[in-house]
């Protein structure tokens, strides 16, 4: 939220899910780049940097090392093994970006929800995204051009994991068509942004335009 906000309010955990290919990179992409109230955290990872992907934007590419010891430093506000390997999410980027009192969008999967769940409760709104078919999901995959058959078809076997968990979710989308899937994304932030809890503002503001009831 910006400054000139006249209710404040507090920020909140939006954790996106999906099984690999589903759109979720997609989904955050297009809210990132038109909603101005919303940043995403960067997690550290020891998986290989993709042709394309910029370290210290898409992640904070890291040796299995360094990673070990940030993890026993208390570095991480959660951590999984996805894929053989290790993602966390760096604590400090999400305090920071919370204070400024903006929203933080988490592309993360279960274990990492599950434990945001533990540590960070009222503050996280879950959302998982689920494929058209399977069919699609793999074809997704192929048409991203990033992966050879053998590890397509692990991710196609990571996918029946990962969706096994969606009922752990508040809210699910089915992402047969982007302009939808990105429109119904967009109006659960919003619906959550206007939760009474988070308007932490609101009885100042109040106070500031009701008429006090003043006793006969
Ligand atoms: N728990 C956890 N999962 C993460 C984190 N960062 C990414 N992931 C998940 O790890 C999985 C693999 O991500 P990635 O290597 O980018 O491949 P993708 O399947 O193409 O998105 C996805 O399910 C991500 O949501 C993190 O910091 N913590
Ligand atoms: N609704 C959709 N219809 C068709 N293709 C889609 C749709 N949503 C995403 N895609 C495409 O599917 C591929 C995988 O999407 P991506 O956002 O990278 O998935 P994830 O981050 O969940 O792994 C990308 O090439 C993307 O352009």
């Amino acid at each position: 939220m910006s400054e000139k906000a006249l209710i404040e309010r507090r920020g909140l955990l939006l954790v996106v899910s999906s099984p690999s290919g589903a759109g979720k990179t997609t989904l955050a992409k297009r809210l990132l780049g038109s909603d101005a109230g919303i940043a995403i955290s960067i997690s550290a990872t020891t998986r290989p940097k993709r042709p394309g992907e910029i370290d210290g934007k898409d992640y904070h590419f890291i040796t299995p090392d360094e990673f070990e010891r940030r993890d026993r430093a208390g570095f991480f506000l959660e951590s999984a093994k996805v894929f053989g390997n290790r993602y966390g999410t760096p604590k400090e980027e999400v305090f920071n970006t919370l204070e400024t009192g903006k929203d933080i969008l988490f592309d993360i999967d279960w274990q990492g929800k599950q434990q945001l769940d533990e540590r960070a409760g009222g503050d996280v709104v879950s959302v998982f995204i689920l494929p058209p078919s399977r069919d699609a999901l793999e074809q997704r995959l192929r048409s991203r051009g990033q992966d050879d058959d053998e590890v397509i078809r692990r991710r196609m076997e990571m996918a029946d994991n990962e969706i096994s968990h969606y009922a752990e979710y508040e809210y699910v989308i089915l992402n047969d068509d982007i302009d939808k899937a990105d429109t119904q994304l967009r109006s659960i932030l919003a619906a959550e942004r206007l939760k009474r809890r988070r308007q932490t503002g609101l009885r100042t503001f109040v106070d500031r335009v009701i008429t006090p009831v003043v006793p006969d």
